[in-house]
C-alpha cells in the first residue's frame, strides 16, 4: 500500500491522510499478522499519514509538544510538559554545547526548550515535511536557529544520514514507538553516538501486566496503534532486550507513570476538569471533553466541506478520540505507559 508522494515540499501528501485507516482491520479481533507486517514494512506512510493528518489537531488541543507528563499539584499544564522534558536532560546529564540529537522531533517543542535549558545543540530529526516546516518557522520566530536545526530523515537509517560517532547525545521523546521494530532504531542511535554518549528516551511500552491473551487488553492495544499512528504497541521487556541488544548499558529505568502520582499523567486527555490546577488548564482541557472533542469535530468537518482542512483530517480526529479512550482506559488499568524512561551508555572506546 505504498503511496506516491507528489506534493510541494513542506506539504501533507493528501492521499496518506486518507488511506492512514485501511492499516488496520476495524475490529482488534480481525487485526492479524498480515495487518501488522505490512504496517511495518511500510512504517513511513503509516506514520507519514497519520502526523499529516493530525499536527494541526495536536497543536490546536496540545500545543507544540506532542507528549505527556507528570503534573504536580499546582503546576500548570505546560509547565509540566517543559519540566518532564527538564528532568530527561537532567537525568542525560546534558552539558552547554554538546551535539544533541532529538530523534522523532515533532514540530519542536521540546528541542527548542532543552537547548535554552542545557544550552547545548540539537539537531531535530523528523521523516514528516509538514513537521519540518513547521518546526523550522517556530524555531526562526524563537531566535533559536543558530542553535537548534532540522533534518528531515528516516530514523532506521541515522548512520547514513549523519556518520558514525557523530553526537554527544540523543534523545527521544515518545517517538521510537513509531519504528517497525526497536532493535532498528536503537542500533542506528547507538551507531551516530560518540563513544560513552547517552541515550535517553521516553518510551511508549505495554506494561507488564499486559496479557496479549485478554480481549479487552488487545482492544486497547489495538486502539494506541490505531489511534497513534504506532504499526506495533510492544512490552516493557521488548524495549529493555532491544537496547541491551545493541551494545548498551541500562544506567537508570523507571515507568514515570507508575510513582504514586496524585495527578494521573492521563487526565487531561480524560477532560478531567476536577484535576486542572490552573483556570488556563480549565480552557485547554475542555477541549478534551465530550463537548469539546464534539465541538472540534463538527468544525473540522465543516472547514473539510468548504476546502479548508485536508479531506480525511475528520476522520483522523475520529481515530485521535479512539486514541483517548484506549490510552485513558490504558492508563487507568496500568497496562500501558507513555513514558517508560530509560538512561543508557555507549560503550567507551578501546584504549
Ligand atoms: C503518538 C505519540 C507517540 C505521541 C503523542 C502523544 C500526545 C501528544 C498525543 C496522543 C493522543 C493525542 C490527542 C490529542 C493531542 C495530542 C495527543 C494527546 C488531542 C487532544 C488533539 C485535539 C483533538 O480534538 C483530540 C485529541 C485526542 C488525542
Amino acid at each position: 500500500m505504498a503511496l506516491i508522494d507528489t506534493k510541494p515540499k513542506g506539504q501533507r501528501n493528501l492521499a496518506g491522510i486518507e488511506n492512514y485507516s485501511k492499516f488496520w482491520q476495524k475490529d482488534s479481533k480481525n487485526d492479524g499478522d498480515v495487518d501488522m507486517n505490512n504496517r511495518k514494512s511500510e512504517y513511513t506512510s503509516v506514520v507519514n499519514g497519520y502526523y499529516d493528518g493530525a499536527t494541526d489537531l495536536y497543536e490546536y488541543g496540545w500545543g507544540q509538544n506532542f507528549h505527556f507528563a507528570r503534573y504536580y499539584p499546582g503546576e500548570g499544564f505546560h509547565q509540566a510538559l517543559a519540566r518532564h522534558e527538564h528532568y530527561l536532560a537532567h537525568s542525560m546529564q546534558l552539558k552547554p554545547k554538546m551535539r544533541v540529537l532529538d530523534v522523532g522531533c515533532g514540530v519542536g517543542g521540546p528541542a527548542r526548550e532543552i537547548a535554552r535549558f542545557a544550552g547545548v545543540e540539537i539537531v531535530g530529526l523528523n521523516n514528516n515535511e509538514y513537521q519540518i516546516a513547521r518546526a523550522e518557522k517556530y524555531t526562526k520566530k524563537a531566535g533559536l536557529q543558530d542553535q537548534v536545526s532540522f533534518v528531515k530523515g528516516d530514523f532506521m537509517k541515522l548512520e547514513e544520514q549523519f556518520g558514525p560517532n557523530s553526537f554527544d547525545a540523543v534523545y527521544a521523546i515518545e517517538a521510537t514507538c513509531h519504528a517497525p521494530e526497536w532493535e532498528g532504531v536503537y542500533g542506528e542511535i547507538y551507531k551516530v553516538l560518540k563513544p560513552g554518549g547517552i541515550f535517553g528516551v521516553y518510551e511508549w511500552c505495554m506494561t507488564d501486566a499486559f496479557d496479549a491473551s485478554n480481549p479487552e487488553h488487545k482492544r486497547i492495544q489495538h486502539g494506541i496503534e490505531v489511534g497513534d499512528g504506532i504499526p506495533e504497541m510492544r512490552p516493557i521487556a521488548a524495549a529493555r532486550k532491544a537496547l541491551k541488544t545493541v551494545g548498551f548499558e541500562i544506567l537508570q529505568e523507571a515507568d514515570l507513570a507508575d510513582q504514586g502520582d496524585k495527578i494521573p499523567w492521563y487526565y487531561p486527555l480524560a477532560g478531567d476538569l476536577r484535576q486542572c490546577q490552573t483556570v488556563w488548564d480549565l480552557f485547554m482541557c475542555w477541549r478534551m471533553t465530550w463537548v469539546g472533542a464534539t465541538v472540534t469535530q463538527t468544525t473540522v468537518k465543516v472547514l473539510e466541506t468548504v476546502g479548508l482542512a485536508p479531506k480525511g483530517t475528520h476522520d483522523v480526529g475520529e481515530q485521535l478520540k479512539i486514541a483517548a479512550e484506549a490510552l485513558v482506559t490504558g492508563g487507568q488499568a496500568k497496562l500501558f505507559t507513555p513514558m517508560m524512561h530509560f538512561v543508557c551508555k555507549k560503550k567507551e572506546a578501546a584504549k
